[in-house]
């Protein structure tokens, strides 16, 4: 069903994903070795875009919204229609995420989740299917590592309740949440170091991501 909404009336159906971003200078540190400051900036972007453009296109995704203070995220999200939500208070992952839901929730959202914007191989096919294999249960994705999420759902009309950070995936099954526990390998794919980023690449790095690194794929 396609949700039909306006500003007054927001949708009932689908999930609003916040996608936080830490400041470009300070973001995955354990990809500026050998890369340079400006390369380095510019992989992370392009990884964040290609992850919120997948969201974007999946079924069951009603909308996204980038929480983030950092300027030059900001413009280039806000060139691309996406809205951006800044940090505040600026006291971390869990509360900017927080933060969001709260913004979010007071519009009268029907459902917030939080995915993690390193994701560059993400399939928007694959997102939807973890979605619906989620239904309405508070719900999350772990890493291909286990220990790690990328995907936290909260349930229609509930607080998010993040709990982002080491050992995430226990915390928040031990908050209630559901396991995802799909095929949906470019759901589990995050990309914090090198290796990482190569096993992405066998999944299929998102254009811009592909670009950045200058593959032709
Ligand atoms: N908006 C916002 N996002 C954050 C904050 N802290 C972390 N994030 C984002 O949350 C995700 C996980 O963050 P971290 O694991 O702390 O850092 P990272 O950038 O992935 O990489 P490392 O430098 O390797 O720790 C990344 O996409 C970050 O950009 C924060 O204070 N505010
Ligand atoms: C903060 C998290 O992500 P990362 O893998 O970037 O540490 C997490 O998985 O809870």
């Amino acid at each position: 069903m396609v949700a039909v909404t306006t500003e007054n009336t927001p949708a009932t159906d689908g999930v609003h994903l916040l996608v936080p971003l830490k400041p470009l200078t300070r973001a995955k540190s354990r990809l500026l070795a050998g890369r340079g400051s400006a390369g380095h900036l510019e992989l992370v972007t392009a990884m964040a875009m290609d992850t919120v453009a997948a969201a974007r296109r999946a079924r069951g995704v009603a909308g996204v919204v980038v929480v983030s203070s950092d300027p030059a995220l900001t413009a280039a999200f806000t060139a691309l229609g996406v809205e951006v939500l800044p940090d505040h208070p600026a006291d971390g992952l869990n509360a900017a995420l927080r933060h969001g839901d709260e913004v979010l929730r007071a519009r009268g959202t029907f459902r917030v989740g939080a995915l993690q914007a390193d994701l560059p191989a993400l399939r928007s096919g694959e997102l939807g299917w973890a979605l619906r294999a989620a239904g309405t249960d508070r719900s999350y994705c772990p890493d291909l590592s286990g220990d790690g999420t990328t995907l936290l759902l909260a349930e229609p009309d509930q607080p998010l309740d993040p709990r982002f950070g080491p050992g995430s995936a226990e915390a928040h099954g031990e908050s209630g949440a559901k396991t995802l526990a799909g095929p949906w390998e470019s759901l589990r794919r995050d990309v914090d170091t090198e290796a990482d980023l190569a096993s992405a690449r066998t999944v299929g790095l998102g254009p811009r991501t592909s670009a950045r690194l200058g593959l032709g794929e």
